[in-house]
């Protein structure tokens, strides 16, 4: 039995206008400035804090893995227990654990979160597809009958990556855009609106120095653009119109420490202001 697609849930996130990522990253001074430890159990309270204030307000939440693997296992429990909560209050869950292999591995990354049932199942993971995409079609079965999506690493938001992802390939597109392509045509054929795969875009980048068209309309279905780069790396959420035009449609801007910071306190306002911002910046 088919779940409903990735797309078809995101498209009525969108259609409620909401579009904001909450970002769950437990860096140490975050921590101390939420009056928590720097352990498992201060980044799994940080983390159940912002689901419950994304709840009904954003479109989802992104924990960085990374920040629950200083912890081993017990940043693993933290997380398990994030994502149930994530689960029980309705707000998807994008792993950001930025994963790829050889085919035969990345199909046992799949499997521990996409799977259905898995303890580290969530809607959906970033991926590399730096070792060719079809190195990811382990993921594809979660996509096409369990409602997974996949947000696949294609113009990142550090200035570091331009000599790759700007590398110009043998048929003359740059990495960046074939990237984009790749991810569209991976998607769901039953998706009418939003595609279940999607491209990261850096909210800090002039996408058309990756040759990323941001004029041209909307792809149908739209393509879903996960969009770091807001708040602390410089990129205003107000300008997320200009900066992805016909790529704003299925947009999911990601905030992580600027609204993390300022404590648990003012949590819940924090989400709101930046989940009525890039609705209005998108708003059109
Ligand atoms: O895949 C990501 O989420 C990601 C891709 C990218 O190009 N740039 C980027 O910053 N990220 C992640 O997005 C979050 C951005 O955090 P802030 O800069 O604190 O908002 C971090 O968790 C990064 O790991």
């Amino acid at each position: 039995m088919s779940a409903i697609p990735f797309g078809t849930r995101l498209a009525s996130e969108l259609a409620a206008k909401r579009h904001l990522c909450v970002g769950i990253d437990p860096h140490a001074p975050l921590l101390a400035e939420w009056g928590l430890a720097d352990d498992a159990a201060g980044a799994e309270r940080m983390g159940r804090e912002v689901v419950a204030a994304a709840a009904g307000v954003a479109a989802c939440v992104k924990p960085q893995i990374a920040f629950f693997e200083r912890f081993g296992s017990a940043g693993f429990v933290a997380l398990e227990r994030i994502f149930a909560d994530a689960r029980a209050a309705g707000v998807m869950v994008v792993a950001d654990v930025k994963r790829g292999d050889i085919g035969s591995s990345f199909a046992a990354y799949a499997d521990a979160w996409l799977r259905p049932g898995s303890p580290l199942e969530a809607d959906a993971m970033t991926v590399t597809a730096y070792q060719g995409f079809g190195s990811l079609d382990g993921a594809a079965g979660y996509v096409r009958d369990h409602g997974k999506g996949l947000f696949v690493l294609a113009a990142t938001s550090n200035p570091e990556a331009r000599e790759v992802q700007q590398a110009v390939r043998a048929d003359g597109r740059t990495v960046a855009q074939a990237m984009v392509a790749d991810a569209l045509s991976a998607g769901n054929p039953e998706d009418d609106h939003v595609n279940s795969v999607g491209v990261v875009l850096g909210a800090t980048l002039q996408l058309s120095d990756f040759g990323i068209d941001v004029t041209a309309p909307p792809a149908r279905p739209a393509l879903p653009v996960l969009a770091p780069g807001f708040g602390a790396q410089g990129a205003r959420i107000e300008d997320a119109g200009e900066i992805f035009g016909g790529l704003g449609w299925a947009l999911l801007a990601n905030e992580s420490r600027s609204v993390l910071s300022g404590g648990a306190q003012g949590l819940a306002a924090r989400v709101r202001d930046r989940a009525d911002a890039v609705a209005t910046a998108l708003t059109v």
